[in-house]
Protein backbone atom coordinates (compact mmCIF):
# COMPACT_ATOMS: atom_id res chain seq x y z
CA UNK A 1 0.00 0.00 0.00
CA UNK A 2 1.22 3.27 -1.06
CA UNK A 3 1.92 5.37 2.45
CA UNK A 4 0.95 8.44 0.65
CA UNK A 5 -2.58 7.48 -0.14
CA UNK A 6 -3.35 6.32 3.79
CA UNK A 7 -1.40 9.30 5.86
CA UNK A 8 -2.11 13.23 5.12
CA UNK A 9 1.39 15.13 4.62
CA UNK A 10 1.54 15.57 8.33
CA UNK A 11 1.04 11.63 8.74
CA UNK A 12 -2.19 11.66 10.37
CA UNK A 13 -5.13 9.10 9.02
CA UNK A 14 -7.02 10.80 6.47
CA UNK A 15 -10.69 10.33 5.96
CA UNK A 16 -12.16 10.38 2.42
CA UNK A 17 -10.37 11.09 -1.06
CA UNK A 18 -12.51 13.75 -1.91
CA UNK A 19 -15.71 15.74 -0.12
CA UNK A 20 -18.05 17.42 -1.65
CA UNK A 21 -20.80 19.51 -0.19
CA UNK A 22 -23.42 22.40 -1.83
CA UNK A 23 -21.33 22.13 -5.05
CA UNK A 24 -22.48 24.30 -7.50
CA UNK A 25 -20.99 25.19 -10.92
CA UNK A 26 -22.30 28.04 -13.18
CA UNK A 27 -21.27 27.75 -16.88
CA UNK A 28 -22.49 30.77 -19.14
CA UNK A 29 -25.57 31.10 -17.98
CA UNK A 30 -26.83 27.70 -16.85
CA UNK A 31 -26.15 26.04 -13.13
CA UNK A 32 -24.18 22.55 -14.94
CA UNK A 33 -24.16 21.23 -11.29
CA UNK A 34 -26.58 21.91 -8.39
CA UNK A 35 -26.12 21.47 -5.31
CA UNK A 36 -23.87 17.91 -4.77
CA UNK A 37 -22.57 16.54 -1.75
CA UNK A 38 -20.74 12.99 -2.06
CA UNK A 39 -17.33 11.39 -0.99
CA UNK A 40 -15.02 9.56 -2.72
CA UNK A 41 -13.65 6.89 -0.52
CA UNK A 42 -10.09 5.94 -0.58
CA UNK A 43 -8.15 2.84 -2.43
CA UNK A 44 -11.23 2.39 -4.66
CA UNK A 45 -12.76 2.82 -7.84
CA UNK A 46 -15.24 5.26 -7.74
CA UNK A 47 -17.91 5.64 -11.51
CA UNK A 48 -19.15 8.83 -11.93
CA UNK A 49 -21.66 7.81 -14.21
CA UNK A 50 -24.78 9.59 -16.40
CA UNK A 51 -26.08 10.64 -19.78
CA UNK A 52 -23.68 12.72 -22.30
CA UNK A 53 -24.25 16.43 -20.62
CA UNK A 54 -25.22 15.92 -17.06
CA UNK A 55 -22.23 17.60 -16.08
CA UNK A 56 -19.43 14.86 -15.59
CA UNK A 57 -16.51 16.54 -16.90
CA UNK A 58 -17.86 19.58 -15.16
CA UNK A 59 -17.63 18.20 -12.13
CA UNK A 60 -14.03 16.74 -12.68
CA UNK A 61 -12.62 19.64 -13.65
CA UNK A 62 -13.77 21.16 -10.17
CA UNK A 63 -12.35 18.60 -8.24
CA UNK A 64 -8.71 19.13 -10.43
CA UNK A 65 -9.73 22.72 -9.76
CA UNK A 66 -9.59 24.45 -13.34
CA UNK A 67 -13.10 24.55 -13.44
CA UNK A 68 -14.06 28.40 -12.72
CA UNK A 69 -16.83 29.44 -11.13
CA UNK A 70 -17.59 26.53 -8.51
CA UNK A 71 -19.26 27.15 -5.42
CA UNK A 72 -19.59 24.81 -2.14
CA UNK A 73 -16.85 23.17 -0.76
CA UNK A 74 -14.72 20.47 -2.13
CA UNK A 75 -12.13 18.70 -0.20
CA UNK A 76 -9.24 16.71 -2.44
CA UNK A 77 -7.09 14.31 -0.17
CA UNK A 78 -7.73 16.80 2.25
CA UNK A 79 -7.19 20.24 1.12
CA UNK A 80 -9.27 22.61 -0.75
CA UNK A 81 -9.64 21.34 -4.78
CA UNK A 82 -6.78 22.89 -6.32
CA UNK A 83 -4.31 23.37 -3.88
CA UNK A 84 -0.79 23.89 -5.13
CA UNK A 85 0.11 20.83 -2.95
CA UNK A 86 -1.98 18.01 -5.12
CA UNK A 87 -0.47 19.35 -8.26
CA UNK A 88 1.88 15.93 -8.04
CA UNK A 89 -0.75 13.77 -6.00
CA UNK A 90 -3.59 13.88 -8.72
CA UNK A 91 -3.06 12.64 -12.35
CA UNK A 92 -6.14 13.64 -14.73
CA UNK A 93 -6.71 12.61 -17.73
CA UNK A 94 -8.99 14.69 -19.87
CA UNK A 95 -11.62 13.27 -22.58
CA UNK A 96 -8.86 15.25 -24.95
CA UNK A 97 -5.85 13.34 -24.77
CA UNK A 98 -3.25 16.45 -23.72
CA UNK A 99 0.12 15.09 -25.51
CA UNK A 100 2.29 16.64 -28.10
CA UNK A 101 1.42 15.37 -31.77
CA UNK A 102 5.21 16.21 -32.84
CA UNK A 103 6.52 14.42 -30.25
CA UNK A 104 7.56 11.03 -29.80
CA UNK A 105 5.86 8.62 -27.47
CA UNK A 106 9.17 8.57 -25.28
CA UNK A 107 9.83 12.60 -25.44
CA UNK A 108 6.08 13.29 -24.28
CA UNK A 109 6.84 10.84 -21.08
CA UNK A 110 10.34 12.20 -20.95
CA UNK A 111 9.12 15.82 -21.10
CA UNK A 112 6.19 15.68 -18.40
CA UNK A 113 8.52 13.35 -16.24
CA UNK A 114 10.99 16.40 -16.10
CA UNK A 115 7.80 18.47 -14.55
CA UNK A 116 6.60 16.03 -12.44
CA UNK A 117 9.46 14.65 -11.41
CA UNK A 118 12.20 17.66 -10.86
CA UNK A 119 16.00 16.86 -9.57
CA UNK A 120 19.28 17.07 -11.25
CA UNK A 121 21.98 14.69 -11.50
CA UNK A 122 22.28 11.22 -12.45
CA UNK A 123 20.05 9.56 -9.92
CA UNK A 124 17.03 12.11 -10.99
CA UNK A 125 17.61 11.11 -14.46
CA UNK A 126 17.79 7.38 -14.04
CA UNK A 127 14.59 8.12 -11.80
CA UNK A 128 13.01 9.45 -14.67
CA UNK A 129 13.75 7.04 -17.27
CA UNK A 130 12.66 3.85 -15.01
CA UNK A 131 9.28 5.71 -14.30
CA UNK A 132 8.83 6.30 -18.00
CA UNK A 133 9.54 2.90 -18.80
CA UNK A 134 7.30 1.75 -15.66
CA UNK A 135 4.55 3.52 -16.92
CA UNK A 136 4.48 3.08 -20.66
CA UNK A 137 4.81 -0.76 -19.57
CA UNK A 138 1.89 -0.12 -17.75
CA UNK A 139 -0.60 1.29 -20.34
CA UNK A 140 0.79 -1.66 -22.61
CA UNK A 141 3.02 1.01 -25.16
CA UNK A 142 6.31 -0.33 -24.59
CA UNK A 143 6.50 -1.23 -28.80
CA UNK A 144 5.56 2.41 -29.63
CA UNK A 145 7.87 4.62 -27.50
CA UNK A 146 9.73 5.98 -30.75
CA UNK A 147 6.58 6.34 -32.87
CA UNK A 148 5.96 10.15 -33.44
CA UNK A 149 2.38 10.66 -31.44
CA UNK A 150 0.79 12.21 -34.09
CA UNK A 151 0.82 9.10 -35.96
CA UNK A 152 -1.16 7.05 -33.07
CA UNK A 153 -4.51 6.13 -33.47
CA UNK A 154 -7.22 7.32 -31.02
CA UNK A 155 -6.99 4.53 -28.04
CA UNK A 156 -2.81 4.49 -28.26
CA UNK A 157 -2.97 8.67 -27.90
CA UNK A 158 -5.53 8.06 -24.96
CA UNK A 159 -2.71 5.37 -23.16
CA UNK A 160 -0.49 8.31 -23.62
CA UNK A 161 -2.12 10.61 -21.79
CA UNK A 162 -2.92 7.84 -19.43
CA UNK A 163 0.59 6.88 -18.77
CA UNK A 164 1.55 10.78 -18.16
CA UNK A 165 -1.22 10.76 -15.51
CA UNK A 166 0.66 7.59 -13.78
CA UNK A 167 3.93 8.83 -13.38
CA UNK A 168 5.04 9.43 -9.88
CA UNK A 169 2.45 7.17 -8.72
CA UNK A 170 -0.50 9.90 -8.02
CA UNK A 171 -2.84 9.09 -4.98
CA UNK A 172 -6.31 10.01 -7.15
CA UNK A 173 -6.48 9.30 -10.45
CA UNK A 174 -9.34 11.30 -12.20
CA UNK A 175 -9.81 9.75 -15.69
CA UNK A 176 -12.81 11.48 -17.70
CA UNK A 177 -13.87 8.39 -20.13
CA UNK A 178 -10.72 6.73 -20.59
CA UNK A 179 -12.40 3.84 -22.28
CA UNK A 180 -14.39 5.98 -25.26
CA UNK A 181 -13.15 4.20 -28.49
CA UNK A 182 -11.63 1.76 -27.09
CA UNK A 183 -11.95 -2.24 -28.31
CA UNK A 184 -13.04 -4.33 -25.93
CA UNK A 185 -9.96 -6.30 -25.05
CA UNK A 186 -7.88 -2.87 -24.20
CA UNK A 187 -11.35 -1.75 -22.12
CA UNK A 188 -10.88 -4.88 -20.05
CA UNK A 189 -7.07 -5.02 -20.18
CA UNK A 190 -7.40 -0.80 -19.11
CA UNK A 191 -10.18 -1.82 -16.29
CA UNK A 192 -7.53 -4.82 -14.77
CA UNK A 193 -4.92 -2.27 -14.68
CA UNK A 194 -7.21 0.30 -12.74
CA UNK A 195 -8.12 -2.58 -10.86
CA UNK A 196 -4.53 -3.34 -9.68
CA UNK A 197 -3.13 0.25 -9.75
CA UNK A 198 -5.91 0.17 -6.05
CA UNK A 199 -4.71 -3.15 -4.99
CA UNK A 200 -0.78 -2.52 -5.65
CA UNK A 201 -0.49 1.38 -4.81
CA UNK A 202 -3.54 1.92 -2.61
CA UNK A 203 -4.59 4.50 -5.64
CA UNK A 204 -7.81 6.02 -5.45
CA UNK A 205 -9.46 5.89 -9.07
CA UNK A 206 -12.53 8.50 -9.92
CA UNK A 207 -13.53 7.70 -13.54
CA UNK A 208 -16.30 8.54 -15.67
CA UNK A 209 -18.38 6.92 -18.33
CA UNK A 210 -21.51 7.21 -19.80
CA UNK A 211 -21.96 3.51 -20.56
CA UNK A 212 -23.90 1.71 -17.81
CA UNK A 213 -22.07 -1.73 -18.79
CA UNK A 214 -18.81 -0.03 -17.06
CA UNK A 215 -20.61 0.43 -13.68
CA UNK A 216 -20.30 -2.84 -13.15
CA UNK A 217 -16.85 -2.39 -12.68
CA UNK A 218 -17.12 -0.51 -10.33
CA UNK A 219 -16.30 -0.64 -6.45
CA UNK A 220 -18.52 2.44 -5.35
CA UNK A 221 -21.13 4.73 -8.29
CA UNK A 222 -22.23 8.26 -7.95
CA UNK A 223 -25.10 8.44 -10.52
CA UNK A 224 -25.66 11.70 -11.82
CA UNK A 225 -28.57 13.30 -14.15
CA UNK A 226 -29.09 16.79 -14.91
CA UNK A 227 -26.42 18.27 -12.98
CA UNK A 228 -27.53 16.81 -9.85
CA UNK A 229 -26.88 13.09 -7.87
CA UNK A 230 -29.07 10.61 -8.32
CA UNK A 231 -27.76 8.05 -5.83
CA UNK A 232 -24.11 7.44 -4.33
CA UNK A 233 -23.59 3.91 -3.74
CA UNK A 234 -22.26 0.04 -4.48
CA UNK A 235 -23.44 -1.45 -7.86
CA UNK A 236 -25.04 -4.16 -5.61
CA UNK A 237 -26.78 -2.01 -3.39
CA UNK A 238 -28.57 -0.04 -6.16
CA UNK A 239 -28.88 -3.18 -8.00
CA UNK A 240 -30.70 -4.39 -4.31
CA UNK A 241 -32.42 -1.16 -3.31
CA UNK A 242 -34.35 -0.60 -6.97
CA UNK A 243 -35.05 -4.54 -7.26
CA UNK A 244 -33.27 -4.45 -10.26
CA UNK A 245 -30.53 -6.89 -12.40
CA UNK A 246 -28.65 -3.98 -13.81
CA UNK A 247 -27.36 -0.74 -13.11
CA UNK A 248 -28.83 0.25 -16.18
CA UNK A 249 -32.38 -0.84 -14.69
CA UNK A 250 -31.24 0.63 -11.27
CA UNK A 251 -30.25 4.39 -13.24
CA UNK A 252 -33.83 4.23 -15.01
CA UNK A 253 -35.61 2.87 -11.97
CA UNK A 254 -34.32 6.33 -10.40
CA UNK A 255 -35.14 8.79 -12.77
CA UNK A 256 -38.69 7.52 -13.20
CA UNK A 257 -38.74 7.62 -9.08
CA UNK A 258 -37.13 11.43 -9.16
N1 LIG B 1 -18.44 26.61 -21.95
C1 LIG B 1 -19.70 26.30 -21.64
N2 LIG B 1 -20.67 27.24 -21.55
C2 LIG B 1 -21.93 26.92 -21.24
N3 LIG B 1 -22.35 25.66 -21.01
C3 LIG B 1 -21.44 24.69 -21.11
C4 LIG B 1 -20.08 24.95 -21.43
N4 LIG B 1 -19.42 23.77 -21.44
C5 LIG B 1 -20.33 22.83 -21.15
N5 LIG B 1 -21.54 23.38 -20.96
C6 LIG B 1 -22.78 22.67 -20.58
O1 LIG B 1 -22.58 22.10 -19.30
C7 LIG B 1 -23.29 20.88 -19.23
C8 LIG B 1 -22.39 19.82 -18.63
O2 LIG B 1 -21.33 19.53 -19.57
P1 LIG B 1 -20.25 18.42 -19.27
O3 LIG B 1 -19.24 18.46 -20.36
O4 LIG B 1 -19.78 18.56 -17.88
O5 LIG B 1 -21.13 17.08 -19.38
P2 LIG B 1 -20.67 15.56 -19.47
O6 LIG B 1 -21.61 14.80 -18.61
O7 LIG B 1 -19.23 15.45 -19.19
O8 LIG B 1 -20.95 15.21 -20.98
P3 LIG B 1 -20.17 14.16 -21.96
O9 LIG B 1 -20.40 12.80 -21.38
O10 LIG B 1 -20.88 14.36 -23.27
O11 LIG B 1 -18.76 14.58 -21.99
C9 LIG B 1 -23.79 20.54 -20.62
O12 LIG B 1 -25.17 20.78 -20.67
C10 LIG B 1 -23.06 21.51 -21.50
O13 LIG B 1 -23.86 21.91 -22.58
Amino acid sequence: MNKRASRSPSGTPEGPAVQATGLSVVRGTRRVLRDLAFTVPRGRITGLLGPSGCGKSTLLRALVGTQAKATGTLTVLGRPAGHPSLRSRVGYVTQAPSVYLDLTVHQNLDHFAAILLPGTGRAAAARRRAETDRVLAAVDLTTHTQALAGTLSGGQLSRVSLAVALIGTPDLLVLDEPTVGLDPVLRRDLWRLFHDLTRTHGTTLLVSSHVMDEAERCDRLLLMRDGELLAENTPEALRARTGTDTVEEAFLHLVDAA
